[in-house]
């Protein structure tokens, strides 16, 4: 049984996500004590509930510790099966890092694996449906990675109601070696239940700042009247995403200008992933073998997935300074 410490680094619910997802791809069976113990509210919450619940269905684990404020627990997968899922996160939880949870152990499936998913699709702290789709899978597919996601429903905070589907091949994946790939920069603005300028206003405001920094921009615009009430907008180019979410009281300008300023941060640095897609990528990087990106900083989730993924994996992550970007490589 292999003890793994949920307060180590960043201490949040990515550490117990990847541990799961690697536990199941290794058959390792797993310990996790003092979950999200670095959080305000420590435990697990319904998100990080429903993420285990549908992973320890699929490899057929026994589990013990599923309930909510939980901060034990113990997970014994068997194989990964595949198959058709229907998941209801039951409130604006995000839909992206359930996801998260599943994703690294589904290439490793006995079967295709089909799912539908109800939560949030736009909410804070969490990648945006359109980053999945646009920067975390186009990063992915380069270590033959098979999968793809549909945007049914938008889900905002606090009412969520989103919806998304889910296809996944068994793959065998292999290293890359992902170096600063910028194209025009595209995003796309959405609304739902607020009027149409507001998508608008957002897209302007942010193709304005960026043009300002020298990139040029194609924003589509997006507006529905959907369950939720809310507003957000998704820009990318190569493996470098942004991102902001309206909130009540914020002009739709602030907003634009918030997701173009995260990008404009990143491109700056020349670095060839966004922070975000640095740590997502670390489960993925361990089992492909051969691989390496660069990133403008470590982030404690980076650092914190690097050092899980080598508790079950016989791999050893490099990260060497060069100039002033970091390089992180696996052999
Ligand atoms: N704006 C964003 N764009 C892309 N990815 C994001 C964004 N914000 C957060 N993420 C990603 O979402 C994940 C969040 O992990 P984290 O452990 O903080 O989540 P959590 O389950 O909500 O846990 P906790 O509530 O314990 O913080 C990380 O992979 C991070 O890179």
């Amino acid at each position: 049984m292999l003890e793994i410490d949920g307060s180590y680094g960043e201490g949040g619910g990515q550490l117990v996500r990847t541990a799961v997802a690697l536990s199941a791809v290794t058959g390792k069976e797993i310990r996790v004590t003092n979950i999200r113990r670095n959080r305000p509210n420590p435990g697990l919450k319904q998100q990080h509930l429903k993420a285990l619940e549908v992973t320890a269905s699929i490899c057929e684990a026994r589990v013990s510790g599923l309930f909510p404020g939980s901060t034990e627990l113990s997970f014994a997968p068997m194989e990964i099966k595949g198959g058709k899922y229907d998941i209801d996160i039951g409130t604006a939880g995000s839909i992206t890092l359930l996801l998260q949870c599943l994703m690294p152990a589904l290439p490793f499936a006995k079967e295709k694996v089909e799912l539908t998913v109800r939560g949030g699709t736009d909410v804070a702290w969490a990648p945006t449906v359109d980053y999945l789709q646009q920067v975390t899978f186009r990063a992915l597919e380069r270590l033959g990675y098979a999968g793809y996601v549909t945007l049914e429903k938008r889900g905002y905070y606090p009412k969520g109601g989103g919806k998304v589907s889910a296809f996944f091949e068994p793959c065998r994946l292999w290293g890359f070696h992902f170096l600063k790939e910028e194209e025009e920069i595209k995003g796309i603005s959405h609304t739902s239940n607020l009027p149409a300028h507001v998508p608008l206003r957002q897209a302007e405001a942010a193709s304005a700042r960026l043009l300002e920094a020298e990139y040029s921009s194609r924003i589509e615009t997006q507006s529905f009247e959907d369950f939720s009430t809310g507003s957000g907008i998704t820009l990318w180019t190569g493996y470098i995403g942004g991102s902001a979410l309206g909130e009540r009281g914020l002009p739709a300008e602030k907003v634009g200008k918030r997701a173009a300023e995260e990008v404009i941060t990143e491109l700056k640095a020349r670095a060839s992933v966004d922070m975000h897609l640095a740590d997502q990528l670390i489960p993925y990087m361990a089992l492909a073998g051969n691989s390496s990106y660069t990133v403008r900083e470590i982030s404690p989730h980076a650092a914190t997935n690097i050092w899980v993924t080598e508790q079950f994996l016989d791999v050893k992550f490099r990260i060497e300074k060069k100039e002033d970007i970091f390089e992180v490589s696996v052999n």
